[in-house]
């Protein structure tokens, strides 16, 4: 299946912006371009998890996830955020359908010493691919399975990033709350295009904090996993997200200037 496109909503942006995603999904499904929605959740997570007392740390940008706080984790993701997700796409008249834990699709294991946070160990992208073949567009909430059916907290930006390798998609495109990745964030100083390397020496240099670590660690799987660009955009603004899903992602074109367009290597030519 060529020309996949998968897409990576934040839960930073608290639902701001669905009418710029489900403008470009529209747009998308009109071309004929499958496409693979993935969201967040985090903000909705953490205020389930204080509601219940429970306040887990980020580890590297992960969220430590005891077995109590996956039952939270998987009632916000897949029960609320999941279906909202859904219905807000179906409300459009597009053909949206909800992939959950129920659903077996992320396989996950864990993150050593972080119990229930999970790392994802395969896709099932035949089962991805079969709903884009009927012309559904798959909404991928971030829960893993292990081999037993034990269930996992999976940062939504590397499931994005392993849906994309398996799927071998052509891009994958992160709305965030911010413009883009900063390569110096106290200036605000933007990479408008960049390459894995060099995204690669500003990650070692420690560059980005809390989610900015596992987006832009994901951003360096999806593209040794085969991805051909990918994308960190404000999802709330219109121009970014349309530009982000049109964009040609071969040969030499004008400069990305919308956000951040990451490539594995520099065009050349
Ligand atoms: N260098 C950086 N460039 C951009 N954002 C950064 C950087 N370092 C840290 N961040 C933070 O990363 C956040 C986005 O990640 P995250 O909160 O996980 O968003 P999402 O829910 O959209 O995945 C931004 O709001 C910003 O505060
Ligand atoms: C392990 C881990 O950190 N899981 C994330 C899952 C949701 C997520 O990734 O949401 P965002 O895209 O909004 O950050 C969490 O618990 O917040």
């Amino acid at each position: 299946m060529r020309g996949v496109v998968v897409i990576k909503v934040g839960g930073s942006l608290r639902g701001a912006g669905g009418d710029a995603l489900v403008a470009g999904l529209g747009e998308l499904a009109a071309a004929g371009r499958p496409a693979v929605l993935v969201h967040g959740g985090g903000p909705r997570i953490t205020e389930a998890l204080k509601e219940r007392g429970m306040d887990l740390p980020f580890v590297g940008g992960h969220r430590l996830t005891t077995p109590e706080a996956v039952e939270v984790v998987d009632e916000v993701l897949c029960r609320q955020v999941n279906p909202a997700w859904v219905n807000a796409l179906r409300a459009a008249g597009l053909p949206a359908v909800g992939v959950t834990s129920a659903d077996g699709v992320v396989r996950a294991e864990p993150m050593p010493g972080l119990q229930r946070t999970g790392q994802v160990t395969g896709i099932d992208h035949a089962r991805l691919r079969g709903l884009m073949m009927q012309g559904s567009i798959p909404v991928v909430a971030p829960v893993g399975l292990d081999a037993a059916g034990g269930r996992y907290n999976v940062n939504a930006d590397l499931v994005a990033s392993a849906v994309g390798g398996a799927l071998a998609a052509e891009r994958v495109v992160f709305l965030t709350d911010v413009p883009g990745i900063y390569e110096d964030f106290s200036a605000r100083r933007l990479l408008h295009e960049t390459t894995a390397g060099r995204l690669l020496r500003l990650l070692e240099e420690g560059r980005f904090t809390a989610g900015m670590i596992p987006k832009v660690t994901a951003v360096l799987t999806a593209l040794e996993g085969g991805v051909q660009a990918a994308f960190v955009i404000d999802g709330r603004d219109p121009l970014a997200v349309a530009c982000a899903l049109t964009a040609p992602v071969e040969g030499t074109a004008a400069p990305f200037a919308h956000g951040t367009m990451v490539k594995l290597e520099e065009a050349v030519g």
